[in-house]
Order: C-alpha cells, then structure tokens, then sequence
C-alpha cells in the first residue's frame, strides 16, 4: 500500500459507519493506516483529549495531528492524498457544492431519523423517525438520478463524496432492515438507490471498509435490546 513517509493512525470502532466512511477511502487509494480500537463505553484519554468537542470516532492522527468528523477526514485524505489514487471530491466547484448538499441532507435527513429510530424512546418516536427515513430514500432516489447522469455511482463513473457517505451506511440499514423487516430500498420506490447498493457493496474498498454483516446484525440485536430495555425501566 502506498502513504509514503506519512504516519496515519484512525482511532475508531469496528461498528461505526462513520469510522467506515474513513476506512473506504485508505482503501480507495491503497494507503496503509494503523487502526486503533476504541471501547466507547470506556472512552480513552487519547479520544477524549483528541476530539475533545464531541468524544466521538473517528478520528485521523496524520503525522501526530487529530482530525475529527468523518466528512472532514475524507475530503482531508482526498486533499492531501491527490496524486494517489482516485479522487473522490469533484474538481468542479459547483458539482463539489452539489455533492457536499448531498452529503449533509444523508447526515441530516437520514441517518439522524436513522438514530432516532433505533435508540427512540416511545412508538410514536420511532414511526416518525421511520417516515423522516422513507422520505429521504425517495429523495435520494431522484438525487442519484440527477448526480449519476445515467451513470454507475453519484460520483458517475467512479465513487465520490456521496457514495462515501451514504454507502457507508448500508451495514447498518440492511442490519436495521432485518431486524424491522421493513424494506428502506424497494425494488418499487427506489430501484436505482437498491442497484447502486449492490454495486457499492461489490467495491473492493466496501469489502475491506464495512463491518462483516453476520457481526453487524448480531451487534445491532444487542444493542436494539438494550435500549428497549433502558426506555422500558424509565
Ligand atoms: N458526525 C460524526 C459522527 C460520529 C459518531 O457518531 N460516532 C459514534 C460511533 S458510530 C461515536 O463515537 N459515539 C460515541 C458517543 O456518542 O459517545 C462523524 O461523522 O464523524
């Protein structure tokens, strides 16, 4: 792997999305990088020294310096990393503005009802976080539509920004699906979105990025656990 002289260490957990989206682009651009495994129920002093703001992972130490939020990695290595491998941040700065839109209304829109879904307190806040989530597939559907041109991935030819931020997030809304058993991306609604996934899935970087998803679901099993049990003693 390339990564010549630089010194790249991820602080993260092998479960977060967010640590994934990181993952994926070292994979992209064939760069080697330490990972160094967080327990987020003991948070250690290098995290919370290091993203002191939201104690969160992941965070990219590059030669020694802390990066934090996973967007901001991500665009960083693209930055830095230019001439190895692809880029995934378009050059053009008004197709850059449309992608990063893109990638906010995924955090916003999407996986914000995503967690509202999954750790909500009462029915009613989980169905809302369900229809929050619905609406932004559909949305996402007519957003891949516009951003592919006909094309494999938002990115077109090759992944971008957006594929980095939602593909991230298939793991656990596939984990989501199966434990819910409602269907996010229908064959019906949201063909595109549904191919796109099988193909983000099928990337080399997504093999090596995403968490196993037999390990994914039987985590997310747990954790659907715990939280029912922690709202239902409140
Ligand atoms: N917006 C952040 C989200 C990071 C995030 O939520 N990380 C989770 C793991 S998936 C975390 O560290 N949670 C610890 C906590 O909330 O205390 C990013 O994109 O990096």
């Amino acid at each position: 792997m390339a990564g010549g002289g630089d010194e790249l260490k991820l602080l993260a957990t092998w479960f977060s999305p967010f640590a994934s989206r990181v993952k994926f682009v070292f994979h992209l651009k064939g760069l080697s990088y330490e990972n160094v495994e967080e327990d987020l129920k003991n948070k250690s002093e290098l995290l919370l020294e290091s993203n002191p703001v939201h104690k969160k992972v992941p965070v990219l130490f590059h030669n020694g310096k802390p990066l934090c939020e996973s967007m901001v990695i991500v665009e960083y290595i693209d930055e830095i990393f230019a001439g190895v491998g692809p880029s995934i941040v378009p050059a053009d700065p008004y197709e850059r503005a449309i992608a990063r839109f893109w990638v906010s209304y995924i955090d916003n829109k999407l996986v914000a009802p995503w967690f509202q879904v999954f750790r909500g307190k009462t029915k009613e806040e989980k169905a809302e976080g369900l229809q929050q989530m619905f609406v932004a597939t559909a949305v996402m559907e007519e957003a891949f539509r516009e951003c592919s041109k006909g094309k494999p991935f938002f990115g077109g030819d090759a992944v971008g920004i957006v594929d980095v931020a939602l593909g991230s997030q298939l793991g656990w809304l596939r984990a989501s699906e199966a434990l819910s058993g409602i269907k996010l991306f229908d064959p019906a609604k949201t063909p595109l979105l549904l191919a796109w996934a099988e193909r983000f899935t099928a990337l080399d970087a997504a093999k090596a990025s995403m968490p196993e998803s037999g390990r994914l679901l039987a985590y997310a099993k747990m954790r659907q656990a715990e939280t029912d049990a922690a709202n239902a003693s409140k």
